[in-house]
């Protein structure tokens, strides 16, 4: 059952317009991140208190057809609040590029959070640094088919 409802835009504007850009151009423009030119994904959730729809920009990470969703937040010492929307209701819509799929988050723990970590990092390696920067321990969740 897709995620419908009221959508509450992010109020950082430069995401705000990446997602509109992503979404309007059907995939084929805002896909990077600024000019770095590393790809893009836009999951849409839903808020755990608001119920309002979020999407919520973040960086390519996929293997074999799942992808990670790093809550990194630059490193700042909180998680990101859609850290808390996944908690509460783990059903996801990604879109990558032009292509959009309903995905189920979980968050991983041990080996296979090792794994996927080392697979962020090689995607985006700032995400190394930022794991530095903070005692907060970055959470990542494989978005997975059901
Ligand atoms: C500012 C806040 O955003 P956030 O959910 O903390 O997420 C912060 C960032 O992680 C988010 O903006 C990401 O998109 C930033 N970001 C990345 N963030 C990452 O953490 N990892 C990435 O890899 C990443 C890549 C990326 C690429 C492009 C880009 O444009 C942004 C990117 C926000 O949107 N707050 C809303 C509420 C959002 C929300 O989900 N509210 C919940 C309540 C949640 C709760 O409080 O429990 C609800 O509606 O019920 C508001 O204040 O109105």
């Amino acid at each position: 059952m897709p995620l419908d409802g009221e959508y509450g835009p992010s109020p950082a504007q430069w995401v705000r317009e990446q997602v509109e850009l992503y979404e309007s151009s059907g995939g084929t423009q805002g896909t990077t991140l600024w000019d770095t030119g590393l790809p893009v994904v836009i999951v849409t959730m839903r808020g755990a208190k608001s119920g309002r729809i979020r999407k919520v920009p973040l960086m390519r990470v996929e293997h074999e057809g799942r992808y990670a969703a790093v809550a990194s937040k630059g490193g700042y010492p909180h998680h990101p609040v859609w850290y808390y929307n996944l908690k509460a209701d783990p059903r996801v819509e990604l879109q990558d590029g032009p292509e959009r799929q309903a995905l189920t988050a979980r968050e991983l723990t041990g080996d296979e959070k090792a794994q996927w970590w080392r697979r962020a990092v090689a995607a985006y390696p700032p995400y190394a640094e930022y794991q530095e920067k903070t005692d907060r321990v970055i959470p990542v969740f494989v978005l997975e088919p059901e």
